[in-house]
């Protein structure tokens, strides 16, 4: 069975290592992932942390048209997580790479390991001011409000082009 293409976006984070090339290196590898093609990626910001104390992060989203489920999607994230070193440890701590899986089309998905929209995405300025870059007119399924204008509501003061 052939399934239909979803428009997707992801968010990317980084603060170990060389973040720019972690970065490059995931785009590559999910572009040559087969279901997966990349659409547009925005410019990579430098964002101050939230949460414990640790480096500045670089923050950055992409739109991907995809035709793998979301819950595949997901497998997809996490495996490229590890290629790059991912390790948990600390909750909210430093990390090499860090995929978000943000929106698929306008799916509502409750489920115990992945929940779309990103249940934190409307208060993270490092999420929605590169987000609103490459997708301002997507309207968030659940405040049924477009990008541009959830941004509107938070302050973006730790949020800096690269
Ligand atoms: N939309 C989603 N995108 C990515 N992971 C999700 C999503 N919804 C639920 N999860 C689950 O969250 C788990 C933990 O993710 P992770 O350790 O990257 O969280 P975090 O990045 O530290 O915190 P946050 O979720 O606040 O960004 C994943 O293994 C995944 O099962
Ligand atoms: N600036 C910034 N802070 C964070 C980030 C992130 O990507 N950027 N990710 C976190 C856990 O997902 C916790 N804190």
């Amino acid at each position: 069975m052939v399934q239909t293409a979803a428009r997707t976006a992801i968010a990317l984070g980084s603060n170990i290592g060389n973040s720019l090339a972690i970065f490059t290196g995931a785009l590559e590898t999910l572009a040559q992932t087969s279901g997966i093609s990349i659409q547009a990626q925005s410019h990579w910001y430098r964002t101050k942390a939230i949460g414990p104390t640790q480096p500045d992060y670089l923050n950055g989203c992409a739109i991907l048209s995809v035709q793998i489920s979301p819950q595949a999607l997901l497998a997809q994230l996490l495996t490229i997580e590890q290629k790059f070193g991912r390790v948990r440890q600390e909750h909210w701590g430093p990390r090499t790479l860090d995929l978000d899986l943000l929106l698929y089309d306008d799916l509502i998905l409750q489920q115990p390991n992945l929940q779309i929209p990103h249940p934190r995405m409307a208060e993270r300025a490092f999420v929605l001011v590169p987000l609103a870059e490459i997708a301002p007119d997507w309207i968030d399924p659940i405040s049924q409000r477009v990008i541009q204008d959830l941004l509107l509501e938070i302050n973006t003061n730790d949020v800096h082009l690269f």
